[in-house]
């Protein structure tokens, strides 16, 4: 199979996967972008079923001990935003070599520093104010899809792994101190105005993720967590001893975790896997949807 057709291929599997109809796929001539505004798959629950939900107007929390699958579940909603040309992607890696990957379809990508995270965080407070400003000035609530032809205004999907790296690792504590109340600023005021975050860790534990903050998050992903209160800190206080800890999950169950959405119930589910290949291939097609050509800086 030739490169581009195979791209084709892998691009119209993705649309099969993250479209509630299939048709939306096949019966296009050539694969076009796909929408923030639509569902993104995630996996399968107990009973096989795809698990799909929506992130524009929420926020997503992942977390879990190192190795649990989180990288892995993270490149779900960010390869589905880096295939929506109807969003800007903000990638925040303390890692470098985790959304490094999909540098390329960023509108702003930060590495390792934490006076450039700060920088990053600054502008798009100012354009979460902005979009506020225009909001009240048209007596509206929200932004919504058409704003992006009348306003020139998209959503916003800003990815930030590892989180903890800025908050609680580098940096001085009044620099550290100022990250964690910009993010939680744009987690608690973001929404309306089109800014989604996307937040991972691989520490799931109070000083990372206080409950003020974690409340805010309308869905959070808990893969294999290593105590009953680590679990909780993830997906709200008392879920442990009702049964729902991610403490039970194997540790070779990889990919596997605990995902309470909007205030139901947790389930268990296994994330979709894109192994680097496919991370690759996709992050390359997307480039090449936003700037049209794959190889954009
Ligand atoms: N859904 C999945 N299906 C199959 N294997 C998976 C799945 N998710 C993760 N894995 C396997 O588990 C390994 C670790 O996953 P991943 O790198 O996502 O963990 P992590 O929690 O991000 O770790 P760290 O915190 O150290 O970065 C992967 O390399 C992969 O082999």
């Amino acid at each position: 199979m030739s490169e581009p057709t195979r791209l084709r291929a892998l691009l119209r599997d993705w649309r099969t996967a993250v479209t509630t109809t299939a048709s939306l796929c096949d019966e296009a001539p050539e694969p076009s972008a796909l929408s923030i505004w639509e569902p993104i798959h995630l996996g399968v629950d107990e009973y096989g079923q795809p698990v799909r939900v929506i992130l524009t107007y929420r926020n997503m929390l992942l977390a879990g001990e190192p190795g649990a699958g989180k990288s892995v579940g993270l490149n779900l909603p960010v390869g589905h935003a880096a295939l929506s040309t109807d969003c800007d992607l903000w990638l925040f890696d303390g890692k470098l070599v985790e959304l490094g990957l999909w540098r390329s379809c960023a509108r702003r990508f930060v590495g390792p520093n934490l006076d450039d995270a700060l920088s990053a965080l600054g502008d798009l407070q100012a354009e979460m104010d902005r979009r506020y400003d225009l909001l009240d000035a048209q007596r509206r609530r929200k932004i919504t899809p058409d704003d992006a032809s009348t306003h020139g205004i998209s959503p916003v999907v800003a990815v930030f792994d590892e989180v903890a790296y800025y908050s609680a690792t580098v940096g001085a504590k009044a620099q550290r101190e100022a990250f964690s109340v910009a993010v939680r600023d744009l987690v608690a005021r973001g929404r309306a105005a089109g800014i989604i975050v996307v937040a991972a860790t691989q520490r799931p534990s109070s000083d990372i993720i206080p409950t003020s903050l974690r409340d805010l998050f309308g869905y959070r992903w808990a893969f294999r967590c290593t105590t009953d209160s680590s679990s909780d800190i993830v997906l709200g206080a008392g879920w442990a001893t009702r049964g729902h800890t991610a403490v039970a999950i194997a540790p070779e169950d990889k990919g596997v975790g605990l995902l309470l959405a909007e205030g139901g119930e947790p389930r268990r589910i296994k994330s979709a896997y894109l192994s680097d290949e496919q991370v690759y291939a996709l992050a390359e097609r997307a480039a090449s949807l936003r700037h049209g050509h794959g190889s954009a800086a």
